[in-house]
């Protein structure tokens, strides 16, 4: 691996690339992945030289691919790391030893950024490290594995949304690749020394590793409410045919659990806030299943919306007298006295009575404040906020959906409600499924009200009960930002949380700026942007 004695060298290097000030950058490979970066590099500004093993194999294939490359210089591997200070290695890491073990001299000094990525999670070393150690006298950075081929040549799709992650023990080359990928349009997240290249490589193989609980809670609790409303329709009365079971029948666990979950998607931070509120401080951990809970709000808050929209839709197919027939008023038909029974006469459907329409109004509203919510919650969407756009969003227009949702399962259910007895109370199936959104709202609304809601305040700000020093006043309107070492815990709670600054503080002391961090060791995390978003 390089050292800082290296630097001057690469200096130099790095003068001679220019020509009418174009900085050259080298790709060794001609696959899918060199090729698209070769077209993303070129169309950012940037000279490209191709390294293969077989150019003259190679150079009719490039040029038919697309007329971008035309300009790219495809040569031998010696030539392009000649040529080139700055090199992409766009191989496999298995090719690494025999491909590019000849050339240890050639590679002295120049900075490699190594995009591959493994097959499988676990491994002694990462392939960065592998590469470090098989071109031992060169730079090697960590980057642009967790951007696929597709996102490099989309360019109109490939904003600033796409994070390119860097990671390398040499701070300057890990600045020169993170200028590169801010010129070709991505933002860059610097994660420190070459070791966070095994959290970067394992990071990209996992598949939905955010959202296995939340699906399989939603699934438990859909079949807990479809076996009560089987136990209740089916077994205790015959209220339904098994025909309806498709539509009238599914609905019903359908939309329980939808609110259900969404009440389970604000639960955690009402908890949060009891706990923090008894700790007295928000610097103690919360407990472990809490804070995967927390991680997994994004996710819950989807998998409820997607529910509602089909509970929306199907409603919305059966909305008939003949499916909701409270909602709509009877129809009385005299029959005239020369009419015979037998015969069959024209009869217009009632209209809705005020349950129903109510019962429409509100849940269209809670679906439509519900929508601009799931909406804000994609990346690209929620970047175009400002964080108050985003909190209030995601704190109180998420609360009156809640509201709202409830309002909506009380129109209907409240008036049978009034003429139950308690046990019967507990047997209605709009009743029961209120209880814990609720408890929610309840909770929401205590921690929103004086005097607990100054009181956590406070302690979000820094404040600690039993603590004698105090955070200055100026350091507390700081984003306080807490350094996590780069480990697997980190990586999981990069999608659940916002990425505010990347200064590095401590967790008991916090650095009131970015600029005493010259090197910071990871990322860090907007901690009070995670609080304020409880
Ligand atoms: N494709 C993608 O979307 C992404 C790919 N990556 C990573 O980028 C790297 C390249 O991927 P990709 O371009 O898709 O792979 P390809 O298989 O398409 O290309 C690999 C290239 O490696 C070169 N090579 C050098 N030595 C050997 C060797 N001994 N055997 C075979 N090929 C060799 C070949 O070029 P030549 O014959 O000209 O020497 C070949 O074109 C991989 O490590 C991958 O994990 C990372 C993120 C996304
Ligand atoms: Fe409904």
């Amino acid at each position: 691996m390089a050292n800082e004695a290296l630097i001057p060298l690469m200096k130099q290097k790095m003068k001679t690339d220019n020509r009418e000030g174009r900085t050259t950058l080298g790709i060794i490979g001609t696959g899918n992945f060199a090729v698209a970066l070769a077209k993303r590099l070129t169309m950012s500004g940037y000279d490209v030289i191709m390294g293969s093993r077989r150019p003259e194999a190679r150079q009719n294939n490039l040029t038919m691919i697309s007329d971008c490359l035309c300009g790219v210089e495809l040569t031998s591997i010696a030539e392009c790391f000649r040529k080139a200070s700055i090199i992409f290695v766009a191989l496999h890491m298995e090719d690494f030893k025999i491909t590019l073990e000849p050339f240890v001299d050639a590679a002295r000094g120049k900075i490699l950024i190594d995009v591959s990525n493994r097959e499988h999670p676990y491994a002694a070393i990462s392939n960065a490290e592998h590469l470090a150690s098989v071109l031992k006298h060169s730079i090697v950075v960590k980057g642009f594995n967790s951007i696929s081929a597709y996102t490099l040549e989309s360019f109109q799709e490939s904003g600033s949304s796409h994070k390119v992650f860097i990671a390398s023990n040499d701070s300057m080359a890990r600045n020169k690749v993170a200028d590169i990928a801010k010129t070709m349009g991505f933002s860059v997240v610097d994660l420190g020394g070459i070791r966070s290249a095994r959290f970067m490589e394992e990071f990209v193989l996992r598949v939905f590793s955010h959202w296995k609980i939340p699906i399989i809670f939603t699934f438990g609790i859909f079949n807990l409410w479809s076996l009560y409303i089987v136990y209740l329709y089916f077994i205790e009365a015959s209220v339904f045919q098994w025909e309806q079971v498709f539509l009238k029948v599914l609905n019903k666990p359908l939309c329980m659990t939808a609110i259900t979950v969404l009440a389970i998607t604000y639960l955690p931070s009402q908890l949060a806030s009891i706990v923090q509120v008894y700790n007295g401080t928000k610097h103690k951990q919360f407990p472990r299943f809490l804070a995967t809970w927390l991680k997994s709000r994004k996710q819950f808050g989807l998998i409820s919306f997607f529910l509602i929209t089909i509970h929306v839709i199907a409603s919305t197919v059966m909305m008939s007298p003949t499916y909701y027939s409270s909602w709509f008023r009877p129809v009385t038909v005299t029959v005239p006295a020369n009419v015979s029974v037998s015969q069959v006469l024209p009869v217009s459907p009632g209209v809705m009575i005020w349950k129903g329409e109510a019962a429409c109004l509100v849940g269209i509203t809670a679906f439509v404040i519900l929508a601009i919510v799931a909406v804000t919650s994609i990346p690209s969407v929620g970047d175009s906020l400002n964080w108050s756009e985003w909190r209030c969003i995601h704190s109180k227009l998420s609360l009156a959906g809640l509201i709202l949702t409830v309002g909506h399962v009380c129109i209907m259910g409240a008036p049978n409600w009034v003429n139950l007895e308690t046990l019967k109370l507990f047997k209605s199936i709009t009743f029961l499924s209120i209880l814990l959104p609720l408890l929610v709202i309840l909770l929401r609304l205590t921690f929103g009200c004086p005097p607990l809601s100054g009181y956590l305040r406070k302690i979000r700000r820094g404040w600690e009960r039993n603590s004698e020093s105090q955070i200055s006043p100026l350091v507390q309107e700081e984003p306080v930002t807490i350094l996590h070492q780069f480990d697997e815990k980190m990586v999981n709670g990069y999608q659940g949380v916002r990425l505010e600054s990347s200064c590095c503080c401590d967790n008991t002391a916090p650095a009131p700026s970015t600029s005493s961090c010259n090197q910071p060791k990871s990322v860090s995390f907007n901690v009070q942007c995670e609080c304020s978003a409880v």
